[in-house]
């Protein structure tokens, strides 16, 4: 009897608007994988404590709330979400005010205790934080992308990816998916988004940082096509052959 290949882990880590959720959705779409959306957990931490009246500038505060909110992540790449308490919290965790609050809230130890707790057993198809018809489905593995992934939360992964962009193309792209939602302009937009970086890359607790073994790809120049065929070239070379 032949056993079944060992699931795949894939890490995709790097700054705000290079491609991450883009680029790893469509991966694991195409070679039947789980997704996470390691940000969308930390966005939505960030939301209850917001809803909570939590002072979000209060770390001691953020830190003693952190076990409370239930957090659930659906892992199906074609149709992500992500409750909490229950709640849909997929609108909520995309405005400007949890934006804005998001790298306070994932600087404190004890929230990223409690979401690296859950990141792992996600990825390791256990029950908790996972929806449950993500664990009752038969996973070939699984692409989780963030920050810190291949530095902490898998350092194990079958294959790392740190994507970059330059500061311009990222501003563009995100000032792009703003349009019509919000008056930031692309300057606005560049300075918010290279604020985020900084406290995210200057944090004492795993901060975003490429890996030593991962695999740097520099999308400034590429279609999310080729970053997503790059990607997809990397995980088959990863895979025994058969
Ligand atoms: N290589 C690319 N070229 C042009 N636009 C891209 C590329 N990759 C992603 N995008 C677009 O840039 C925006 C931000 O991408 P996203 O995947 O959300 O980045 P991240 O998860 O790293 O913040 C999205 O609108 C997406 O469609
Ligand atoms: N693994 C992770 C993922 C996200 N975070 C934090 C830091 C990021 O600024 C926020 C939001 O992440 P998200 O991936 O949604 O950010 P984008 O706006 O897509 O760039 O969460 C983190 O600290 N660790």
């Amino acid at each position: 009897m032949q056993t079944a290949p060992a699931p795949v882990i894939v890490a995709i880590d790097g700054p705000s608007g290079t491609g991450k959720s883009s680029t790893s959705k469509a991966v694991a779409a195409e070679l039947g994988l789980r997704y996470l959306d390691t940000g969308a957990q930390y966005r939505a931490i960030t939301w209850w404590m917001l809803s909570n009246g939590i002072d979000v500038a209060d770390p001691t505060a953020v830190a003693a709330a952190a076990g409370k909110p239930v957090i659930v992540s659906g892992t199906d790449p074609a149709r992500p979400t992500i409750t909490v308490d229950g709640a849909d919290a997929a609108g909520p965790i995309r405005t400007q005010e949890v934006t804005a609050a998001v790298s306070a809230v994932s600087a404190v130890a004890e929230v990223r205790g409690r979401i690296t707790e859950l990141q792992r057993s996600i990825a390791a198809g256990t029950a908790e934080g996972t929806d449950p018809a993500d664990v009752a489905a038969p996973s070939r593995g699984i692409v989780v992308e963030g920050r810190d992934i291949g530095t902490t939360v898998l350092p194990d992964a079958d294959l790392k990816v740190f994507l970059t962009a330059s500061p311009e193309a990222r501003a563009a792209r995100r000032s792009g998916e703003l349009r019509g939602k919000d008056s930031a302009d692309l300057a606005t937009t560049r300075a918010a988004l290279l604020k985020r970086d900084a406290a995210d890359s200057g944090r004492k607790a795993s901060p975003l940082k490429k890996a030593d073994d991962a695999v740097e790809v520099d999308t400034t120049e590429l279609t999310l096509e080729q970053v997503v065929e790059c990607v997809v070239t990397l995980v088959r070379e990863q895979q025994p052959a058969g």
